[in-house]
């Protein structure tokens, strides 16, 4: 393991939650095990770690709040966790309540390596139902001070406050406390404006029925409206069970996603580590202009926020692998049923798009190049089903096969099948003839007898499948259905113009390569066209990925796509850190390493057979990448600068010029390889031999 593999050097955070069994009335007895889990954070390498509201008194003492012994103790048991606190690097994050000028504040101490950096009220103290907090705090607003004298120390005092790692600076760290995130407007909400990308909540939220669901609703709705990470720690056992009940809630999420959730109900008390992404937080606030324009209108307010710096000394001369798990395919989810959602919508969406086509030009034909391949296979099943939607007669699509030099028996008897099955008509045009003419009179070598199996031999292929296509859609007033995929796009894998970069109208074109093969399996799954073609569905899936340009022996493999352009697994991943996040390879490199270097980590899709499931080496991961970057940065742009219309399917994004991915044609890929030469230095790999692939 070399120190790349650390997740500071890749800006992203460690954020440790605790819910320590809490002893009423006993601030030292509970700082005693405040320490003890700050060290073991601190020995974790945790950037923050998070406890619960008033976890130094306990949060249930009602009136007991209001003994000064109580106040007391607990201020003398705080001074000695910052004393403590000299050693650990966590930020810490403590409640407790705070005396300031004749009230009593429940609050947040932000303690770091012996400093206590600020004192955060909480704002809003509930005081409804179960709740009675007004009966012994003053709100934030009310405060008429900005700093205090507390434990022995002068500090900030406000809940206007923002936390900010001098060494890590897209951490900066805002606090809330309970109830503020259950108001219509959570303080966070401001917090994240003035630039908090992580937000915490020390909560004693009691339990009851459901409870955790709605508070982890609140964390990932806050998380994703703030387009941050929201960190929320609720208290456990221990706390007063006279009226109310405990869990010891924790979560983080980030981005509206999940991260991670602690058990419930722990007599021991609960814990939580996971990394957040600051570089994903920060991208995504780049990209999502209203999250400007909402901070920039709120601009007169947020002025009033005061920055407190620290430094977090990182340990970035370890090696720290990342706890959080990382998704193999983020266009594929690991869970059965968000899948069929999300096939179910893909799906849709492409037969909607294609109907609505048809429907305005009012064109009652279509036209599909049939190879017995996944793609043509998924364009021709969402055709069928658009017919069926307009009720139009499956008999007008016009299901072409079109054999060539290294056309297999396989995928032609597969594309007959399905095309039977599916009772569309069925032409077949032999492209070889036109082909052979074409490489004559071009002068090829291979029209001589030479087997060379060149970029021109292929695209005359292409080239004339596309034609043939297209004079068949004028000849039948009809419609040319794409079929290429997002990873195609992504990689240039097609031919140009007149090639199967063209159609009139393309259902497949914001669909990534991974997400396909799950489409038909769902479609067969369901047995949407019936048992006979759900079996050939799936004989096609397990057919190799093969572009069948160029003629192998009897005995030699299939002309292989995946071992030209890299795995289809791994250029989707990098595709979707590289689109979706901006994220350089070093950092997609050190996220793929978590994902797809063992199989046996984290979890699959459910309906990838362990047989199939892959890893790839670090040496391979950035081999991959290299192609990755220098296709999709340099040499492929002009494609998708040209590329036919067709419905954006996933969030993560398309690749349409007139949509989300706009870029020069004629840029370059030197910042990215440069990064990966320096990263295979770093690595001791060898040098990149990969040439222009
Ligand atoms: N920036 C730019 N702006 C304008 N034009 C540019 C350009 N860069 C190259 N060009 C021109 O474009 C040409 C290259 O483009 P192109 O003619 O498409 O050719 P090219 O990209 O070299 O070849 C197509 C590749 O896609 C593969 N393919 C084709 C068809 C289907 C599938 C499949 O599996 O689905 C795969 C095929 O095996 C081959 O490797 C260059 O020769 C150059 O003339
Ligand atoms: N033998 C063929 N008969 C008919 N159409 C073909 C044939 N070969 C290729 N095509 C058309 O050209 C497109 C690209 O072909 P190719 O097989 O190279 O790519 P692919 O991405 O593997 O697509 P598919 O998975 O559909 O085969 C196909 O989707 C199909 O529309
Ligand atoms: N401590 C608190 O602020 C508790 C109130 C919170 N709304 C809850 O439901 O648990």
């Amino acid at each position: 393991m070399s120190v790349f593999d650390n997740i500071y050097r890749h800006r992203m955070a460690r954020i440790a939650a605790f819910a320590p069994p809490v002893a009423l009335a006993q601030p030292a007895v509970n700082v005693e095990r405040i320490v003890d889990l700050a060290r073991h954070a601190h020995e974790r390498h945790a950037a923050v770690a998070l406890f619960p509201e008033l976890c130094i008194t306990g949060y249930s003492l009602d009136d007991l709040h209001h003994q000064n012994p109580i106040l007391d103790a607990a201020e003398a048991a705080t001074r000695d966790l910052i004393e403590h606190s000299k050693a650990w690097r966590p930020l810490l994050l403590v409640g407790t309540a705070v005396r300031v000028h004749s009230q009593l504040y429940n609050c947040a101490l932000v303690i770091h390596r012996g400093r206590l950096l600020g004192i955060v009220p909480k704002s809003y103290l509930p005081n409804y139902r179960e709740y009675y907090e007004q009966r012994w705090f003053a709100e934030a607003p009310g405060a008429l001070v900005e700093s205090v004298r507390y434990a022995g120390q002068e500090t900030e005092f406000g809940a206007r406050l923002l936390f900010e790692a001098e060494d890590l600076p897209e951490l900066r760290v805002h606090v809330e406390i309970c109830e503020d995130l259950w108001a219509p407007n959570p303080p966070s909400l401001d917090g994240a404006l003035a630039g908090a990308t992580l937000m915490t909540n020390l909560s004693a939220s009691n339990v009851t029925i459901g409870k955790a669901r709605e508070r982890a609703q609140l964390c990932q709705v806050q998380s994703f409206r703030c387009l941050g990470a929201y960190a929320f720690a609720a208290a456990g056992v221990g706390e007063s069970t006279t009226d109310l009940a405990w869990d010891g809630q924790l979560t983080v999420h980030e981005l509206g996603q999940s991260l991670a959730q602690s058990d419930r109900f722990n007599p021991d008390g609960t814990e939580l580590f996971t990394d957040i992404d600051l570089e994903r937080i920060e991208q995504d606030r780049i990209r999502f202009a209203t999250y400007r324009d909402t901070a920039a209108r709120a601009a007169e307010r947020l002025r009033d926020f005061r920055r407190v710096r620290f430094a977090l000394d990182l340990p970035l001369d370890t090696p720290i692998p990342t706890e959080r798990a990382i998704d193999r395919f983020p266009f594929v989810p690991n869970d059965a049923a968000r899948l069929d959602e999300d096939c179910f919508e893909a799906y849709n969406i492409q037969v909607q798009g294609l109907a609505q086509r048809l429907r305005s030009t009012g064109i009652k034909t279509a036209v599909i190049g049939v190879s017995g391949g996944l793609d043509s296979t998924q364009a021709l099943i969402v055709t069928a089903r658009a017919f069926d939607r307009l009720g139009l007669d499956r008999a007008n699509i016009l299901a072409v096969s079109l054999p060539g030099f290294a056309t297999s028996d396989k995928t032609a008897g597969n594309a007959t099948a399905l095309i039977e099955g599916l009772g569309v008509t069925h032409k077949s045009i032999d492209i070889r003839p036109a082909a052979e003419r074409m490489l004559e009179d071009l002068d090829h070598p291979y029209s001589e007898g030479k087997a060379q199996y060149d970029r021109t031999f292929e695209n005359v292929q292409a080239g004339l499948r596309t034609d043939y296509l297209f004079r068949l859609a004028n000849h039948h007033d009809g419609l040319v259905v794409g079929t290429g995929d997002l990873s195609e796009l992504a990689l240039g894998w097609c031919t140009y113009g007149v090639g199967d970069q063209m159609a009139h109208y393309n259902v497949n074109a914001a669909v990534a390569k991974t997400l396909i093969q799950h489409l038909i399996a769902w479609v067969a799954r369901r047995e949407e066209f019936g048992a006979p073609v759900s079996k050939t569905l799936n004989a096609i899936l397990e057919t190799e990925i093969s572009p069948e340009l160029i003629p192998s022996a009897a005995d030699e493999p299939l002309q292989s796509t995946e071992s030209t352009i890299g795995p289809y697994s791994l250029q989707d991943f990098n595709l979707h850190h590289a689109m979706r996040f901006g994220l350089g390879p070093a950092k997609i490199a050190f996220l793929a390493e978590r994902a797809w270097s063992d199989r046996t980590r984290g979890d699959w899709p459910s309906h990838i057979a362990i047989d199939k499931q892959g890893e790839y080496t670090l040496e391979e991961i950035v081999r991959w990448l290299e192609v990755f970057c220098r296709r999709f940065f340099q040499t492929s742009q002009f494609k998708r600068s040209a590329m036919p219309n067709g419905p954006k399917v996933t969030s993560a994004g398309a690749l349409s010029p007139r949509g989300d991915w706009r870029m020069p044609s004629d840029s370059s890929a030197r910042v990215w390889m440069d990064e990966l030469a320096a990263l295979r230095r770093e690595l001791g790999l060898p040098a990149s031999s990969s040439g222009s692939t």
